[in-house]
């Protein structure tokens, strides 16, 4: 049998990533992973990280969201991907926004880590342990939103950085305890420092935590061969149902939104969260279905008709 070799061209192929700890831990992760995969194809590529400073990592005591989202860290890093300076980037996927720029893929979605926050605590245990009126740093309005329905008495103070700086601050900036992505954690090699996993029933994580989405352009058939070899289906089907639900609720990042597929066999259940801004309102419900995207269209409309409408409406003023 012939091997993909015989058809494919030497090639180095280039990864773009931000400059964060995390990011550049995750992308060496990642290239680490495709090597072993181009090696066992006999496929003659070798890797090489191009770091890329964007305009988010350079404004990071802003207030994200006034300056346009997350989604600013990932679009400078996909123009470098249209104008050919890089062939690949590694994103959180929970930081891709819905619709990519034109003529970009995911190629790969790997093997989900978990998806769930964590409660890193300077001495508690669980949320339920946290001293009464515990100071606690997020900037996240979905993860203070649902804290707030659990402990209404927390108070909720921002925090931003890295997840390291963050880590620093909960030391040197006298909080009881902040909450951060279990996945960073892990890919860190710091999952000691999380006090213990939030369940996804008290907080429902953000779309995509715990995944890594692999970008390259459509038309490279090479990368994408590659990455088609490195996605884990049910990781990228639940991803699927959460991003349809994010979609088609169309909703920014001044809204508290949050979705959790698993998948068994061939069914995706998916558990979908919005909330009012101001935390008094918090609608949840979950769904059972076969087609990851109809499910997520499904379960918007669902919460659409119950209010989730409305808020978005509100906060889109
Ligand atoms: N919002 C920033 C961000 N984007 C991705 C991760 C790591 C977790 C992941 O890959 O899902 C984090 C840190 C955090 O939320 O604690």
């Amino acid at each position: 049998m012939p091997s993909m070799n015989d058809i494919r061209p030497e090639r180095t192929i280039v990864v773009g990533t931000r400059q964060s700890a995390l990011a550049l831990t995750q992308t060496g992760q990642v290239i680490e992973a495709l090597e072993r995969i181009a090696v066992k194809q006999g496929l003659p590529y070798r890797f090489e990280i191009r770091r890329i400073v964007t305009k988010g990592d350079r404004i990071l005591d802003v207030t994200l969201s006034k300056v346009g989202g997350k989604g600013l860290f990932v679009k400078e890093i996909e123009q470098a991907l249209i104008d050919g300076d890089i062939d690949l980037a590694v994103h959180s996927m929970k930081d891709v926004p819905h619709a990519l720029q034109e003529g970009l893929a995911i190629g790969a979605v790997p093997k989900r880590v978990d998806p769930r926050d964590a409660l890193i605590a300077a001495d508690a245990k669980s949320i339920a342990e946290l001293p009464q009126g515990a100071k606690v740093g997020t900037s996240s309005l979905r993860r203070a939103c649902q804290l707030k329905r659990i402990r209404p008495d927390l108070r909720l103070e921002s925090i931003r950085g890295n997840i390291d700086s963050r880590i620093r601050k909960l030391e040197t900036e006298g909080f009881d305890a902040i909450i951060l992505a279990m996945a960073g954690l892990t890919r860190m090699g710091w999952e000691d420092r999380a006090s213990a996993p939030i369940p996804a029933d008290d907080c429902v994580p953000a779309v995509g935590q715990g995944a890594l989405g692999i970008e390259c352009r459509e038309s490279d058939e090479a990368v994408r061969d590659l990455l088609a070899l490195y996605n884990d289906g049910e990781t990228a089907l639940a991803v699927e149902a959460e991003r349809s639900f994010l979609g088609a609720l169309n909703g920014g990042c001044q809204v508290p939104i949050g979705a959790y597929a698993t998948v068994r066999g061939s069914e995706v259940t998916l558990t979908g969260m919005v909330g009012s801004p101001d935390g008094e309102t918090l609608l949840k419900e979950t769904m059972a279905g076969m087609d990851a995207a109809a499910l997520g269209r499904r379960l918007a409309k669902a919460l659409s008709a119950r209010g989730a409408d409305r808020i978005l409406a509100e906060a889109r003023g």
